[in-house]
């Protein structure tokens, strides 16, 4: 069995991370690009994140920050609490837990973007290090050949 792939419109939708270090700033600046209202539960944060365009739960996370979110990532640097939050979600609530590829109802992709093209890499979880890795690939072709080939088809 596969995943299934799509593309959120997710403008003006409230998306929450719980967590504020490097993982949770890398995974934030795409969606912020996406137009997402981000909340984020975390005692601290990193210094890169832009502290004016999300609103910030300056505490340690507790299962009522859930309410009112389809979309949840689980960023802490506690594999435990990241499982708690999987756990303590809803039937509807979609979350990224992204220290357990096994308890975890989406993942993110590895992401090169060109104009109004998006192109997106995924190993369906099994091997993030080939996903960067093609993912740097795909970045240089998209650079170096892409631009010739789409003015060879004109
Ligand atoms: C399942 C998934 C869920 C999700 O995160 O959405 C997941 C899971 C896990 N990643 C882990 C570790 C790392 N992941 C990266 C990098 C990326 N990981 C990404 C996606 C995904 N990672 C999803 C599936 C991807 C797929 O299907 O291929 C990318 C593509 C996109 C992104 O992160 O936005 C991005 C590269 C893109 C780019 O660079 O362009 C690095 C390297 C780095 O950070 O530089 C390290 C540190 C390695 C080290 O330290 O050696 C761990 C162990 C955690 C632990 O040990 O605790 C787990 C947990 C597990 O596998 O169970
Ligand atoms: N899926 C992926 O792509 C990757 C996953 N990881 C995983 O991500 C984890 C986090 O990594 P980093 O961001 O580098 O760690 P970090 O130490 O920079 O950040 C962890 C953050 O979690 C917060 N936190 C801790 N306890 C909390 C609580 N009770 N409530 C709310 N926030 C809390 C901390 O305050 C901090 O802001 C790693 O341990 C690893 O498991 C790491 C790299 C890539």
């Amino acid at each position: 069995m596969s995943m299934y792939p799509v593309l959120l419109n997710i403008k003006d939708k409230p998306v929450l991370i719980v967590g504020g270090g490097r993982l949770a700033k890398r995974k934030l600046l795409h969606l912020l690009e996406a137009g997402a209202r981000i909340t984020i539960v975390s005692p601290d944060l990193h210094p890169d994140i832009p502290t004016k365009q999300i609103t910030w739960r300056a505490k340690h996370y507790d299962k009522s920050d859930l309410a009112g979110f389809s979309l949840v990532l689980a960023c802490t640097d506690r594999a435990d609490l990241n499982e708690q939050i999987y756990q303590e979600s809803q039937d509807l609530q979609w979350v990224n837990n992204t220290s357990n590829r096994l308890a975890s109802d989406f993942y993110n992709q590895g992401l090169v973007h060109s104009k109004n093209l998006i192109f997106s890499v995924s190993s369906q979880g099994m091997d993030y290090h080939l996903t960067k890795r093609v993912t740097r690939l795909l970045d240089s072709w998209v650079k170096d050949e892409l631009p010739s080939l789409l003015e060879e088809g004109e």
